[in-house]
This record gives C-alpha cells, sequence and structure tokens, in this order.
C-alpha cells in the first residue's frame, strides 16, 4: 500500500500520528489512554496495570511514563512486543487458559488496579462478525480483568458500536460501580470504536458464569438471525422474551420494522384465536377485554385476578407469569368448545411438556453451572492457600528469615515424615508442592515445562508423574532451577542490601579478567613456533628433557609469548545468561532488563558518584550490555512488527520501524515508527577473546601483580613461554563447571584458584604506577591552568609588542619610554582583569522564593544563605584590621 494514497486518504497521517512520532509513541493509540487517563485519573495512583491486546506497546509506553516508578507493567498481545523499560512482556492469546497461566506467573498474588484493553481481532471478515468478534474479546478481556482485578480497581476496553454494547454495558454495570462510555478525542469520528470505562470493581465472592459466557451474554444475537428463514425474526424474539423474560434485551435491536408504535395493545380473542401465542405473549404490552363477549370471559371462573393482572402489563412479566396466561388461554379454548378436551389435554401436555422441557434443560443446566462454579470455588480456595504459602515464603526469603540453605532443610523437615531420604530433591519437591511452593517452573527455554498450582492439578497426582526415572530427572532438575532461582534473588537482595556489593562484585570480575590461569594456544600467530603448535604432553616432556633453552633465543617467540597472555577463566556472558534463564519463574522475572540488579540498585548505582566505577568495571558492563543486547535482538527478531501486525484489523497504518513502509488497514491504528537505534549486537561467533583482551591491556595497562610478575619473568627471560604452558596446566584448569549450581560456583570461586607467585617488583612497579596516576591533576583542573597559562602569554607578547612599538618612537625621551615601557610589562604580567566581583544575595526577606534575577540588583549575582553571607563580611572585617594592624 502506497504512502502518498494513506497520506492523502482517509488523512490518516493526522496530529496525533505525528505528535506520536515526535513523543516516541509506538502507536497514535497512545493519545487514546492519555485522555481517558486525563479524563478519570486511574493510572497516577495505579501500581500494577495489564495491558491486553498490548502489541506494539503505544499504551504501555503511556502505562509506564504516568504510573509510579517500580510499578508493575504486564503487556500481552498474539504478536511480540518490543521490550519497554520497566514492563514485563509476552506474547500470548489471551482467549486462552494458558495466558491467564503466564499473568498469574508474573503478577503472583498481587492484584491489578487497571486492567486494559484494547484489543481487536485480527481478522477482516464482514463487519457483523467483526464486531461479534471484538465483543467476545472484550468479554474475555473481562473474564481476565475480574480474575485480577482488585476490589476498587478499573477496567479499561475498547468496544465497537454494535448490537451487542448494550448488553456488555449491562454485563459491565454488574460488576462495577461506575460504568461511563466515552470517545476520546484522539479516536477518529469514522471509527466505530468507543471506550468504556469501568470503575470501582465491586468484587463479588460468586460471579454469574453467564456473564462472561458470550453464549450468553450475546444470546439475543443469535436469536436475531433466524435458523430458518421462513420463520420471522419477530418470532425468535418474542420467544426470547417469554422464556427468558428477565433480561431486559427488548429494545436492543430497537422496534421491528414497520412497528413504530411504542405502547401495543391487542384484544384478548386475538390471543386467544392466534396460532403463535407465545408470539403474541412476546410482542405485546397488553391484553383487553373490550368486546361483550370478551367481557364475559372476565367473570369465569379461569380468569383469576392473576390473569388480569397480568394482561394488564405483560412487559413486567416473568416466565411464571406468562405460562398462566399460556394455561388460561388452554382452558378458555376448552371451554369455548374450540378445541375438544382430550385434544386440549394433549394440546396443553404437548404446551407444558415444552415449557417443562424447557425448565428442566433450564434446571440441568443451572445445576451444571452451580456445580462448575463450585468447583472453580474451591479450586480458587486451594490455589489461594497455596498462593498465601508461597507469598510467605518468598517474604521469609526476602526478610532473610530464610537462606537458600534453609530452604533445602525445610524441605527436607517436610520429607522427615515420610522417611524420605535426605538429599531427595524429588521428596523435597513434594513437600513443597504440598505447601503450594512450586507453582510454575520455567524450563531452560523460557517454556513453562509445569503447572500445579496446589490441588489444583487435575493432571494426576505427583506419582503418577514421577513413575518413569525420565520423568523423575526432570523433576530434579527443575528443582534445582527453582532453587538456582532462589539463590538468584538471594544475591540480588544481597546486592540490595550492600551497595558496595556490586563494586566488590565489579572488582572480582576485573581480576578475574586479569587473573593468570594459564596460556592459551595462539596456532594464527605462532606459525613458525613448533613448540607452540605441537604443544601438549609432547611439549611438556621436551621442556622437561630441553630445560628453558627451547624457545630462549628467539625474540619474536618473546614478542609473542607477551601477546599471549590470555585468560583463560574469563567466562563468556552466555555462561551467565544460560544461567539466568534458568531462574525459576516464581522468583525472579527472565526478562528484567539487567538481570542483576533490582530496580533499587540501579537507581542508586545510577547516581553520579559510581560513574567512576562504570569506569573501571566497564569490561563487564559491555558485556552485561552484550548480553541485554543479546535479549533485546532475539526479542527484535519476533517482533518483527511488519509481519506481527499483518491482517489486525483494528490498525490504521503500521509503518515498519526499519523500512518505513506503512501498512493500512481498517480503523483506527498506527504505529509510528521509531528512530532507528545504532545498536551494535552481540555476535558469538564474532567475539574475539584475544583482541578484547589486548585493547583492555592497551587501554589500562597490567593491572594486577600476577599479571606483571609473568611479564617480567617472559621479558627477563626468566621463563619461557613453554613452561608457562604446563604451568597453565594445573588442578584448578579444564574443571567442567556444566550443571553446577551457582551457589556451589560462586563458593568455590572464592578459594579454589591456583596462587600464582607475585614478585616485589611487580607490587612496586603496579604501586608505581598508581601513584602516578594520583599525581595526576584532574583533567579540567589541567585545562583550566593550560588556559590560564596561554591567556598569560598572549598578555605578555601583547605588552611587548606595544613595548617594542614605544622603543621605535621617536618623541619620546628615554626616561619617558623606559617608564612607559615599565608600565606595559607590569600590565602583560599582570592576572589579567580582576573578576567582577559577584555580589551575594541572601535568599530572604524580600529575595525569599524569587525566582531569576532578585529584585534591584545588577551584574553577577549569586544566592546564598545568610550564614555565608555573614561569613564573608567577618573574612572581609579581618582582613581590614590586619592591614591596619600591620600599617601601625
Ligand atoms: C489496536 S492493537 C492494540 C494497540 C495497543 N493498545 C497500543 O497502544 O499499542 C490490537 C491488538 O490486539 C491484538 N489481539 C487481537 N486478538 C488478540 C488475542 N486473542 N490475544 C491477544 N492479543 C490479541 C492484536 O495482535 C493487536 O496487536
Amino acid at each position: 500500500m502506497g504512502k502518498s494514497q494513506k497520506k492523502t486518504g482517509k488523512g490518516r497521517l493526522d496530529k496525533y500520528y505525528k505528535l506520536a512520532k515526535e513523543q516516541g509513541y509506538r502507536a497514535r493509540s497512545a493519545f487514546k489512554l492519555i485522555q481517558l487517563n486525563k479524563k478519570f485519573n486511574f493510572l497516577e495512583s495505579a501500581r500494577c496495570c495489564i495491558d491486553l491486546c498490548a502489541a506494539p506497546g503505544g499504551w504501555l509506553q503511556v502505562a509506564s511514563k504516568y504510573m509510579p516508578v517500580n510499578s508493575v507493567i504486564i503487556g500481552v498481545d498474539l504478536v511480540p512486543i518490543k521490550p519497554i523499560p520497566r514492563v514485563v512482556t509476552f506474547a500470548s492469546d489471551i482467549t486462552t487458559p494458558q495466558c491467564r497461566n503466564l499473568i498469574r506467573a508474573e503478577v503472583k498474588d498481587w492484584k491489578a488496579d487497571v486492567v486494559l484493553h484494547d484489543g481487536a481481532p485480527n481478522v477482516g471478515t464482514a463487519w457483523v462478525q467483526d464486531a461479534y468478534g471484538q465483543s467476545e474479546l472484550v468479554l474475555m478481556s473481562l473474564k481476565l480483568a475480574v480474575e485480577f482485578l482488585v476490589k476498587g480497581g478499573t477496567f479499561v476496553t475498547k468496544v465497537f458500536r454494535s448490537a451487542d454494547y448494550n448488553n456488555l454495558i449491562w454485563v459491565f454495570n454488574q460488576l462495577f460501580g461506575k460504568v461511563e462510555a466515552t470517545k476520546p478525542p484522539s479516536s477518529r469520528n469514522v471509527s466505530a470504536e468507543i471506550f468504556v470505562v469501568c470503575r470501582e470493581f465491586l468484587a463479588p465472592k460468586y460471579i454469574d458464569p453467564k456473564f462472561l459466557d458470550p453464549k450468553h451474554v450475546f444470546k439475543d444475537l443469535s436469536a436475531s438471525i433466524p435458523d430458518d428463514p421462513d420463520k420471522p425474526t419477530r418470532a425468535h424474539n418474542a420467544e426470547a422474551n417469554v422464556f427468558q423474560p428477565d433480561k431486559k434485551r427488548r429494545k436492543r435491536d430497537g422496534y421491528e420494522d414497520g412497528n413504530y408504535t411504542l405502547f401495543k395493545s391487542i384484544p384478548a380473542s386475538e390471543f386467544i384465536h392466534d396460532t403463535d401465542p407465545i408470539s403474541v405473549l412476546g410482542s405485546v404490552n397488553k391484553i383487553t377485554f373490550q368486546s361483550d363477549e370478551e367481557k364475559q370471559w372476565l367473570i369465569l371462573d379461569i380468569t383469576s385476578g392473576d390473569v388480569k393482572a397480568n394482561c394488564n402489563d405483560l412487559k413486567v412479566l416473568g416466565k411464571g407469569d406468562f405460562k398462566t396466561l399460556i394455561k388460561w388461554r388452554l382452558a378458555l379454548r376448552e371451554e369455548l368448545g374450540l378445541d375438544v378436551k382430550r385434544k386440549d389435554t394433549e394440546d396443553a401436555t404437548e404446551t407444558v411438556q415444552i415449557t417443562d422441557a424447557v425448565d428442566e434443560e433450564q434446571m440441568i443446566q443451572d445445576e451444571l453451572e452451580r456445580l462448575n462454579a463450585e468447583n472453580a470455588a474451591r479450586a480458587k480456595r486451594n490455589r489461594r492457600r497455596a498462593n498465601e504459602v508461597r507469598t510467605k515464603t518468598i517474604q521469609r526469603m526476602q526478610l532473610q528469615m530464610t537462606a537458600p540453605m534453609d530452604i533445602g532443610l525445610e524441605l527436607q523437615d517436610a520429607s522427615l515424615g515420610g522417611q524420605d531420604d535426605f538429599f531427595d530433591l524429588q521428596g523435597a519437591e513434594k513437600g513443597m508442592r504440598k505447601r503450594g511452593g512450586v507453582i510454575t517452573l520455567v524450563g531452560a527455554d523460557g517454556v513453562v515445562i509445569q503447572e500445579s498450582e496446589g490441588e489444583d492439578d487435575g493432571k494426576g497426582s505427583d506419582d503418577e508423574m514421577l513413575d518413569s526415572d525420565e520423568e523423575r530427572e526432570r523433576k530434579t532438575r527443575e528443582l534445582e532451577n527453582e532453587l538456582d532461582g532462589m539463590y538468584e534473588s538471594y544475591q540480588g537482595r544481597l546486592r540490595e542490601r550492600d551497595a558496595k556489593f556490586k563494586v566488590k562484585e565489579g572488582r572480582e570480575k576485573n581480576k578475574e579478567r586479569e587473573a593468570w590461569t594459564g596460556i592459551k594456544e595462539d596456532n594464527s600467530s605462532d606459525d613458525d613456533d613448533s613448540d607452540a603448535e605441537e604443544g601438549g604432553w609432547e611439549e611438556m616432556e621436551r621442556a622437561k628433557e630441553n630445560g628453558d633453552n627451547s624457545s630462549s633465543g628467539d625474540e619474536s617467540d618473546d614478542e609473542d609469548e607477551r601477546s599471549q597472555v590470555s585468560n583463560k577463566k574469563r567466562a563468556l556472558p552466555s555462561a551467565k545468561s544460560s544461567r539466568d534463564t534458568k531462574r525459576a519463574r516464581l522468583l525472579t522475572n527472565l526478562k528484567e532488563p539487567i538481570p542483576s540488579g533490582s530496580q533499587a540498585s540501579k537507581i542508586w548505582f545510577s547516581q553520579d558518584i559510581f560513574a567512576g566505577i562504570d569506569d573501571d568495571l566497564e569490561g563487564i558492563e559491555d558485556r552485561r550490555h552484550d548480553d541485554i543486547e543479546m535479549e533485546d535482538s532475539s526479542d527484535d527478531d519476533d517482533g518483527n512488527d511488519d509481519v506481527e501486525m499483518e491482517g489486525n484489523d483494528d490498525q490504521d497504518e503500521i509503518v515498519d520501524a526499519e523500512e518505513g513502509e506503512e501498512w493500512d488497514d481498517e480503523d483506527d491504528f498506527e504505529v509510528v515508527p521509531q528512530a532507528e537505534e545504532d545498536v551494535d549486537l552481540w555476535d558469538v561467533s564474532n567475539v574475539d577473546e584475544d583482541a578484547l583482551k589486548q585493547a583492555h591491556i592497551q587501554k589500562h595497562g597490567l593491572t594486577t601483580a600476577e599479571a606483571v610478575t609473568l611479564a617480567q619473568q617472559l621479558v627477563n627471560r626468566e621463563k619461557s613461554k613453554t613452561q608457562l604452558i604446563n604451568d597453565g596446566f594445573n588442578r584448578y584448569s579444564l574443571n567442567a563447571k556444566d550443571g553446577l549450581p551457582s551457589w556451589f560456583l560462586d563458593d568455590e570461586n572464592k578459594h579454589y584458584k591456583p596462587n600464582i607467585p607475585v614478585t616485589k617488583e611487580a607490587i612496586a612497579a603496579l604501586r608505581a604506577k598508581q601513584r602516578a596516576l594520583d599525581a595526576r591533576p584532574i583533567k579540567k583542573i589541567a585545562e583550566a591552568k593550560a588556559r590560564k597559562k596561554y591567556k598569560a602569554a598572549q598578555r605578555l607578547e601583547k605588552a611587548m609588542k606595544k613595548a617594542e612599538g614605544v622603543n621605535d618612537t621617536s618623541d619620546m625621551s628615554e626616561r619617558e619610554k623606559a617608564s612607559q615601557i615599565e608600565k606595559l610589562m607590569r600590565k602583560g604580567l599582570s592576572k589579567g582583569k580582576p573578576q567582577k566581583e559577584i555580589k551575594l544575595v541572601v535568599a530572604k526577606g524580600v529575595h525569599k522564593g524569587v525566582q531569576g534575577r532578585p529584585k534591584g540588583v545588577k551584574g553577577r549575582y549569586t544566592m546564598v544563605d545568610s550564614r555565608m553571607k555573614k561569613e564573608v563580611r567577618a573574612k572581609k572585617r579581618a582582613e581590614k584590621a590586619n592591614k591596619k594592624r600591620k600599617r601601625a
């Protein structure tokens, strides 16, 4: 679809499109939420928000901007959403239980203050079907909303003005205290969309499942589409009005064609003689008794007071009243001889049977629903109980009452009764499961492996699940993953508690970069070195035989050796990220932008004071950044807007973020292209560790005593390359660390490392380097001094030029020249123009709270408090007194 067509056609690229582009919103629809929020103010006070159908994320951006920092914001859509800071997103269909489970896992036992829904079905079929699909989607989102909303919460949804509109509003009214439909100015007038803001969620203990069942809520729609084209729609509606009289749907479709009368009454004889009495009952307001014959019927015994009252206003009748009228009609027909008695009876039986059948069906249906609801309530209770236990466990962890080790012990405690093995993880898991501890485990690939919520797990008992060895192994793995996750969160808390922890950790890692653990072979740069090419055992043997001489005579060899000092210990970022992905979803968020830090610690470390540290930890941060980039890029791959949004009916135009191509469709939605970010993606295959290492050494030099010692030994030929290689094979090297839990690795890292000797000289060299570094002036000061010097030199030069001029003049005596030159030189050597005095203005009295220049103050000024002004005055006084004393 061409760009030009869109720009002119329908005036798509309107002011909101441009505004969105200017302000960095991904979709112009962002302004709809901004305007809704301006009117109803639900975002500012919300701490948890769930956005259903959120792609590409315009509403999420708004929520993230307007909600308080540290709020929980979750976005779900069929298509992946590109990452947004402070927002958790995932791709899922909101109509599926899987989506509900994902949200549950994310919010844990929190409740959402706001649930947003701007969904539109991704089909482009007939308008009626689309509208119905949209209404169904709304009902599905309402279903999620009632599950996750807190009492008093707000649900914002988009609804299309269609036949279902009133039904939806009716349902909303049953569940919310205030329901308001509004059309924000940014929603195009041509669009049928309208936004309903439902506030003050009533959170009833029991919600009739019918409220959330499209089959019930939109029953009339199907009723209005005749199965049998011959049967008039009116009859269908009328029947529905009789059998489902309590639902106020009569006027939803307006008045039947050709009938614009508000009030309709018919004579009783018409009702008695009509072959379709039910339709009659459903379509009229009143049955009158005006003719003589009809008046006679009024005095018959069968015409009870109830019947008379019922005939008076049919629109207020219930199902029982209608039945009474039908029975009365049959009895009267029998009385009048219109039907023979037997036939009448049959007729009556038949009719009653129909009614009873309907009733019976209804009863069975009701009973089933009641049982279902009871089951659901029981399951929910269990889930809630399990959640409570889980929350307590997490809280205990957060309050440092339980360390990850304690968890193992707790599990053991739980399994004691069952005589389980002390380290039987499976037993421990069972124990945890009993307490509702294990809810969702996420596999290494981030896929939810298993879901279990207390007794709610309908897929067989644990015993069944643990039948096979494979299953058992899997369980054990999962539990280990969870323990890993707990450990990670424990580490996170440590970090939060101890601000220095991160710095320490950074230093550790930096040290690790430099730490010597052996020499790595580099064949590419060592083609001529036969020793290096062979390496390994032979090399060691030969080295033993030849002593140190194998390469001592070769200068270039030594060069190579120096360049080859590399770091085997350095872990690739992927190692960390893979460990991260193992984290149990229960405890930590896989999609956290920076996995190793909490929000609080991030804020803490964003302070200026830590700016220098960042420099020091540059390497580490770079890698962490790469980690994130990698995550982002994977998201990006998924989140190709072009593909994502294809077929989305509710989208006006979608502009491809990369190519600027636009895609136009039905309604009121544009994705705004973002400025291309110049992002270098981290590519595992392209990482040249040696090059990185070299660059680091080039920039910072050797920073550990071990490295300097080894370098000195190499330069002084005290050690050969072969010896260093041999030293590299020690009991600490080549240790497979796969599958070891992170807490174990962390602990091991503290002690399990080779002890590399360092020399006094190396330490002295490093200290000298450090002292030189300390002695260096701060860059700004050095610059200021240089500027000063430069200006002084300029002044002197100028003075000398002038002095030369004076010297060359002939119309001055030598004495005058000398005095003039002296004056000029004094000026040239002076410190330049004295700086204008800065006036100190006390910020009190008339100047209190004044913004901008205080009244009556000219020239340079600075606002100070009275203390400073007093001190300056005192200083001046003291100086003056000193001068006087000296003169005296
Ligand atoms: C109008 S867009 C939402 C725009 C969003 N509010 C924003 O500001 O960026 C409608 C979205 O609904 C999504 N959607 C439609 N059906 C869905 C479903 N069953 N589950 C989840 N998302 C759905 C579509 O993928 C589409 O991205």
